[in-house]
């Protein structure tokens, strides 16, 4: 891998006025004439030298008309950022008159596709004045593709359907599908699907890498929606890989381009009421038909990702030799009701019960009884990809933190001045920039290894970057909603982020192999390469 280093995209910033729609409807005002609007009915504010007439919105302000009258004819930019996130200004830009003239606006909002200016808000290679040896043009070009693609598309889809708890936009899904983007293809890492394809970004199929894959799951975390992340193809990201590394020809021609042209779904059924990760205890059976020429299957599924809208299970069943992996169908027999989980229900969680299902022999994958080694075969890779959410996701609420600090004032000065908050601040930066690294380290080694290589030496590693991921995050939510306080349990307004994060972040402490199975499981792996002779 060649060490390209290339100063990270231009991030592009905005003042609020600047993103008005109608710009040339914008007056200019001094502050004399704003302060003659300061009553009820006839209600101005100043908000960074940009002048808004709220007299029609005091009585729909969500916290009341009471406080807008207390700023009525004033500046009242210090109370507004004390309350809100800057976003707000531009939802209601209707609002927006004027500016005061000679003032220059101080707040500047990012452009769809910007980089955050905020200290530790981007990992190292995308911060101005840093080099990394990882990463090419093409990752950095498909991170500024990403980037603009999350604001501009994914963001409010993720944002109201994590509210409502719908699935994801069937039309996205289909959009990132498309053989414009191949983005659906793109999130199953380097594979055969990608050759010959036009991938998002403009990166080619033959440079295609791990890191390529990893700014795709860490873009997609900024929408900052837990469970809409994993409705978003969380099924076809570990459901997929059997049928494409164990299914026949004809079951990989029949299922694998309708999934990823988003018309058909798919999740991966091991969990049960009875096992999650202790997969050998599982009770779905699968016998044969005299005639040998089906399965029937009884039992069910619990906490399956997307199981709700899949129309495929690649689901694992006791064969009576053994674990095998079969790929259901949704049809007769097969029933999927919603769960409802700590996060959204946009995730399509489900319990599956398999009533008498009546599945061809031709849709086995692997062999009869090898089941496990189907499972364990994308354990890494899943693993890998979760730690790669986790992290982003920690470093979001860095940002979150770093803000509010900055910009909440208690006992006269900014929440920054306290050492208090410092150190928490410091605790969480180190934390989420050693695991970048760690990340970048194993990424690095994937990109360099076999499949077998991968499967002998990256086990017990990912298994602890898995579980240093989700150790942290705990810290960090943890961290981070004493530093936000109330809102940080209030999911509206400014601690919305936060509040998500503590209340999701345990999500990938157990999903993928619970914390305790893969730290154990990296230190079994260490000890069985201990040489003896050392002793
Ligand atoms: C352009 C002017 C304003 C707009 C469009 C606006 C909009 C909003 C919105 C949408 C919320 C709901 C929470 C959120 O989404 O952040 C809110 C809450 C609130 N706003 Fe405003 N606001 C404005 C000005 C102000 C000003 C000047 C003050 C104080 C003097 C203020 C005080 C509050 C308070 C106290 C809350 C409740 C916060 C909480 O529950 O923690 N707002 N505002």
């Amino acid at each position: 891998m060649s060490a390209a280093i290339l100063p990270p995209s231009k991030t592009q910033y905005l003042t609020v006025p600047e993103t008005a729609k109608d710009k040339a409807s914008l007056k200019s005002f001094d502050k004399a004439e704003v302060a003659k609007h300061n009553k009820e009915g006839d209600l101005w504010i100043i908000v960074d030298t940009a002048v808004y007439d709220v007299s029609k919105f005091a009585d729909m302000h969500p916290g009341g008309s009471h406080v807008l009258l207390q700023v009525a004819g004033k500046d009242a930019t210090e109370a507004f950022f004390g309350m809100h996130r800057s976003e707000v200004l531009t939802k209601y830009s209707r609002y927006l008159i004027g500016t005061i003239a000679g003032d220059k606006p101080q707040i500047v909002l990012p452009t769809n596709g910007t980089l955050s200016p905020v200290p530790y808000a981007e990992p190292t290679w995308l911060s101005e004045g840093f080099k990394s040896p990882y990463y090419r043009d093409s990752h950095r070009s498909l991170q500024k593709a990403m980037r603009e693609f999350v604001d501009a598309e994914v963001r409010e889809d993720a944002q109201m359907h994590e509210k409502d708890g719908k699935r994801p936009t069937v039309e996205l899904v289909q959009k990132m599908g498309s053989p414009d983007m191949n983005l659906n293809a793109m999130r199953l890492g380097p594979s055969k699907l990608l050759h010959g394809k036009k991938l998002f970004g403009g990166v080619k199929p033959e440079e295609f890498d791990y890191f390529h894959e990893m700014i795709i799951s860490q873009e997609l975390v900024r929408a900052g929606a837990r469970g809409y992340a994993d409705g978003l193809q969380g099924g076809m990201c570990i459901g997929l890989p059997p049928v494409m590394n164990f299914g026949s020809d004809e079951l990989k021609q029949k299922v694998i381009p309708d999934v990823l042209a988003g018309k058909k779904f798919i999740s991966l059924a091991i969990t049960e009421a009875f096992a999650g990760s202790d997969v050998a205890g599982l009770r779905t059976t699968a016998k044969k038909t005299p005639d040998g020429k089906h399965y029937i299957v009884n039992g069910t599924k619990k906490w399956i990702t997307n199981g709700n809208f899949s129309d495929y299970f690649s689901a694992a069943v006791n064969t009576g030799n053994g674990l095998s992996m079969l790929l259901i169908p949704r049809g007769e027999g097969v029933e999927t009701k919603l769960i409802k989980t700590s996060y959204s229900t946009t995730a399509g969680t489900a319990y599956i019960t398999f009533d008498n299902v009546k599945v061809p022999v031709e849709n086995l994958l692997g062999k009869e009884g090898k089941g496990l080694f189907v499972v364990l075969s994308n354990f890494n890779h899943e693993r890998w990809a979760m730690c790669c959410g986790s992290v982003a996701g920690s470093r979001l609420i860095v940002e979150e933190c770093m803000r509010w600090a900055h910009q909440r004032k208690v006992f006269g000065k900014a929440l920054i001045n306290q050492p208090v908050i410092r150190a928490k601040l410091a605790a969480m930066i180190y934390k989420i920039e050693g695991l970048q690294a760690y990340l970048e380290n194993v990424t690095f080694q994937m990109c360099h290894m076999t499949y077998a290589q991968q499967a002998d030496l990256l086990a017990g590693p990912i298994g602890l970057l898995k579980t240093a991921c989700t150790r942290a995050a705990g810290e960090i939510a943890d961290d981070a909603v004493q530093i936000f306080g109330g809102r940080g349990i209030t999911q509206n307004g400014m601690g919305g982020i936060i509040e998500m994060f503590q209340r999701t972040q345990k999500f990938d402490a157990i999903l993928g192999g619970a914390e305790e199975v893969l730290a154990d499981l990296g230190v079994r792996q260490a000890s069985r390469k201990m040489p003896k002779a050392v002793l």
